[in-house]
C-alpha cells in the first residue's frame, strides 16, 4: 500500500478540527471515514502502536465530534488507545508520523496535548467517573453541555466502572456512556459480564423493543419521546430491564458502530434526552483491514510493518524476553508443583501466560480487567493452601495497593507477584512506566522484592520466590536484557543475598536490577567495586556493611523511583548501622517520564554507563585515581 504522503485524502486533507467536520454534509462522512481509516492504517504501519482498537473506532469519532460540540462538550474515551482517529480528527494529523516517540505525540489522550483530550487516560475504567465528574460539573455551574464516556466491554468489567455506574445512575445530568462493545479486551474478553453482553447482543430477549426502538430513533425528538413510551411499555410486558436500566440509565441499543445511518440520528436524538443516557454500540476490532480483523489480538498493539503484507514473524534468533523467561518457568514450576496457580487480570499474552493457559486450562484464570480482585482472589487462593502466581504489569499493581496490604502482606499469604514492565516502558511513556513498585513495596510488612539483573537470574528469583511462606515481587523490565542462558533448573538462589560482581576501590556500585550491567561498564572504567545486590527488600544488610566497611562511597543503581527506592533502602541501614558514609543514588528522577526509545530515555536519566560514570566521576571524582578521573 503507498505512503499516506501520496495517497490522495480530499476530504480528510481538508479537516484541521472537528468544526471543518461539522460543515460536511452528512452525505460525506462515509468517504470520510474510509480516508480516515486509510490514513490510520498507514500511519500506524509507519509507527507501531495500537492499531485494531482504532480500526474499530473510525466510524464512532467521526460521528462523535460530528453531533457533539466539541471540545465544549466533553468526551473522555476510556484507555485512551482507541484515540487516534480522534487526534486525526483535532488538528493532529501532520504529527501522526510521531505518535508514542520521544517529543512526539502521546498513543493517549492528554490534556496538555489538545482541549479536545479532555482527560488524561491510559489505565483502564475511568471514563465513567471522570465524565460524570465533568456532567456535575456542569450542572453545578450551570453550563449547558454534555460529558459523554466511551467505555469499551473488557474496560467495563473493571469494578471502578461499576462503582461509576452506580452513582451516575442516580444523578440528573447530562452524562452519555457508550458501551463500545466489540466483543474482545486485548484478548478474548472473558466472565459473566461478557455473557451477558453476548445475550443482550443475540437480542432473544430485546429484539421487540430494539426494533421500535431503531425506527423511533431515526425519527425526530418529540416522536422518539412518544415512541420511546410505546417501547418501555413493550419492554415491560415482555422483556426484562438491562442491568443498565437497573443502574438508572436509559439504555439503548444494540446499535452498529460502524454504519453512521445508525449512529447519527441516534446521538442526535440522544441530546434531547434527559438523565443518564447508556448507548450500547457494536463494533468490530480491526474493522476494514482484513488481516486485523482475522486476528485482532496480533494487531492490538504492533510494531512497525507493510500494510500489503501484514506482521511477519521475525526468522532471526531473539534473545528471549524476561516475559517469555517467566512463562517458561511457570509452565515448568506448573508442572513440578500442582499447588501452582497463575493469575492474569486480563494481560495473557503481554504477561507470556499464553502456553501455561493451554498447557494448565484448570490452574489458569484470566479474571479480567480487575487488578483489585486478582489481588484479593490470589489471597482467597493461597489460604487453602494453593500458591497463587500473580502476573501484572507493575503500573497496574498500582490499582491493587489496598489489597496487597490488606488482603496478602497483612495475612502473610504466600503470593508470589510477577511484575512485568518494572521501569521504564518505552512508547506507552509515563502512564504504563513501572517507576514506583520499590517504592509502594518495600513499606508493607512481610513483603519481599526481588530484582534480578539477568534473565537467568530472573528465573532463579521466580524460584526462590516461589519457595517462600510469604508475599514475594520479583520485578523486571519490558523486553529482553543482557542475554544470559537461561538454565532449565528450577533450583532458587538464596533468599535475601547479594553477590560481589567486581572488586575495586574506594567506590562501589550497588546495583539492583537489570542496570548491573551498564554499572560494571561504568566500573571498569572508574575501578569501582560492583556488588549485585538482588533483592531491595530484605537487603543483604551483611554484605552492605562488609562493603560500606571497606570503601569510602558507595552508589546505588535502580530503574526505579529514586525517592523512597532501593537506594533509600540502603540510606536507612547505613543510618540504623550508625555509618557515615558519602551515597549517591542513581534512579528514576522525580519527574514522569515521557514516551520514547526505553534507551534513549535511560541516557537522558543518566542511567547508561557513560551517565552513571560520569554522576561518580563528579560526585566522587577526588576519590578515583587519577586515570579513571581523566577517562
Ligand atoms: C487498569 C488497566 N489494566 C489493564 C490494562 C491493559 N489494557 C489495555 S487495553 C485493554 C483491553 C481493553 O479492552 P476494551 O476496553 O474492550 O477495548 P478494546 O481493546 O477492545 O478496544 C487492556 C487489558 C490497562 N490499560 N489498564
Ligand atoms: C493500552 C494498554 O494498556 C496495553 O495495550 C499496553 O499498551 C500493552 O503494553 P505492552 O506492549 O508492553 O504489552
Ligand atoms: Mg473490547
Amino acid at each position: 500500500m503507498p505512503s499516506n504522503d501520496i495517497i490522495p485524502l480530499p476530504l480528510l486533507s481538508t479537516i484541521e478540527d472537528p468544526a471543518a467536520l461539522r460543515q460536511l454534509p452528512r452525505a460525506q462522512l462515509r468517504t470520510l471515514a474510509d480516508e480516515l481509516r486509510t490514513y490510520l492504517l498507514n500511519s500506524v504501519a509507519k509507527t507501531g502502536g495500537h492499531l485494531s482498537s482504532n480500526l474499530g473506532t473510525v466510524e464512532l469519532t467521526v460521528a462523535l465530534h460530528y453531533v457533539f460540540n466539541t471540545p465544549e462538550d466533553r468526551v473522555v474515551w476510556d484507555v485512551g488507545h482507541q484515540t487516534y482517529p480522534h487526534k486525526i480528527l483535532t488538528g493532529r494529523r501532520d504529527r501522526m508520523h510521531s505518535l508514542r516517540q520521544f517529543g512526539g505525540l502521546s498513543g493517549f489522550p492528554r490534556r496538555d496535548e489538545s482541549p479536545y483530550d479532555t482527560f488524561g487516560t491510559a489505565h483502564s475504567s475511568t471514563s465513567i467517573s471522570a465524565a460524570l465528574g465533568m456532567a456535575l460539573a456542569a450542572r453545578i455551574k450551570g453550563e449547558d453541555r454534555y460529558s459523554v464516556a466511551v467505555i469499551g466491554d473488557g474496560a467495563l468489567t473493571a469494578g471502578m466502572a461499576f462503582e461509576a455506574l452506580n452513582n451516575a445512575g442516580v444523578e440528573d445530568c447530562k452524562l452519555l456512556v457508550i458501551l463500545n462493545d466489540n466483543d474482545m479486551s486485548i484478548s478474548p474478553p472473558v466472565g459473566a459480564l461478557n455473557r451477558y453482553l453476548a445475550q443482550l447482543m443475540s437480542g432473544q430477549f430485546y429484539a421487540a423493543a430494539k426494533n421500535v426502538g431503531k425506527s423511533v430513533l431515526k425519527g425526530a425528538p418529540p416522536l422518539f419521546a412518544l415512541a420511546k413510551r410505546i417501547e418501555e411499555q413493550a419492554k415491560g410486558m415482555v422483556v426484562p430491564a438491562t442491568l443498565f436500566e437497573k443502574f438508572g440509565f436509559n439504555y439503548i441499543g444494540p446499535i452498529d458502530g460502524h454504519d453512521l445511518d445508525s449512529l447519527i440520528p441516534t446521538l442526535e436524538n440522544i441530546k434531547h434526552l434527559k438523565g443518564p443516557q447508556f448507548l450500547h454500540v457494536v463494533t468490530k476490532k480491526g474493522q476494514g483491514y482484513k488481516l486485523a480483523e482475522a486476528d485482532p489480538v496480533a494487531y492490538h498493539g504492533p510494531g512497525k510493518f507493510d500494510p500489503a503484507v501484514g506482521l511477519v514473524k521475525s526468522t532471526a534468533v531473539a534473545k528471549p524476553t524476561f516475559t517469555q523467561v517467566f512463562g517458561q518457568w511457570l509452565c515448568d514450576m506448573a508442572a513440578a508443583d500442582p499447588r501452582l496457580v497463575g493469575i492474569t487480570p486480563a494481560m495473557r499474552e503481554g504477561s507470556g501466560m499464553v502456553e501455561f493457559e493451554k498447557r494448565f486450562p484448570a490452574r489458569y484464570f484470566d479474571v479480567g480487567i480487575a487488578e483489585q480482585h486478582a489481588v484479593t482472589f490470589a489471597g482467597g487462593l493461597a489460604c487453602e493452601g494453593l500458591k497463587p502466581v500473580v502476573a501484572i504489569y507493575s503500573t497496574f499493581l498500582q490499582r491493587a495497593y489496598d489489597q496487597l496490604i490488606h488482603d496478602v502482606a497483612l495475612q502473610n499469604l504466600p503470593v508470589v507477584f510477577a511484575l512485568d514492565r518494572a521501569g521504564l516502558v518505552g512508547a506507552d511513556g509515563a502512564t504504563h512506566a513501572g517507576a514506583y513498585d520499590i517504592p509502594f513495596l518495600r513499606c508493607i510488612p512481610n513483603m519481599s522484592i526481588a530484582c534480578p539483573a539477568d534473565e537467568a537470574e530472573c528465573r532463579q528469583l521466580l524460584s526462590t520466590a516461589f519457595a517462600q511462606n510469604h508475599p514475594v515481587a520479583v520485578r523486571y523490565p519490558r523486553g529482553s536484557g543482557a542475554g544470559v542462558a537461561v538454565q532449565s533448573s528450577l533450583e532458587g538462589l538464596p533468599f535475601g543475598k547479594g553477590e560481589i560482581r567486581r572488586q575495586g576501590q574506594s567506590i562501589a556500585i550497588l546495583a539492583f536490577g537489570t542496570l548491573l550491567q551498564p554499572a560494571l561498564v561504568a566500573a571498569e572504567a572508574l575501578g569501582a567495586t560492583v556488588v549485585n545486590m538482588r533483592w531491595a527488600k530484605p537487603l543483604d544488610t551483611a554484605l552492605l556493611l562488609q562493603v560500606a566497611n571497606s570503601h569510602q562511597a558507595l552508589v546505588t543503581v535502580e530503574e526505579g523511583a529514586t525517592m523512597g527506592g532501593a537506594g533509600s533502602a540502603v540510606l536507612e541501614a547505613l543510618q540504623a548501622a550508625g555509618l557515615e558514609l558519602p551515597v549517591l543514588q542513581l534512579g528514576l528522577a522525580d519527574e514522569f517520564i515521557e514516551h520514547g526509545d526505553p534507551a534513549y530515555l535511560l541516557q537522558l536519566q543518566g542511567l547508561d554507563a557513560k551517565g552513571m560514570q560520569a554522576s561518580i566521576a563528579q560526585r566522587f571524582g577526588a576519590l578515583l585515581a587519577p586515570a579513571a578521573r581523566a577517562a
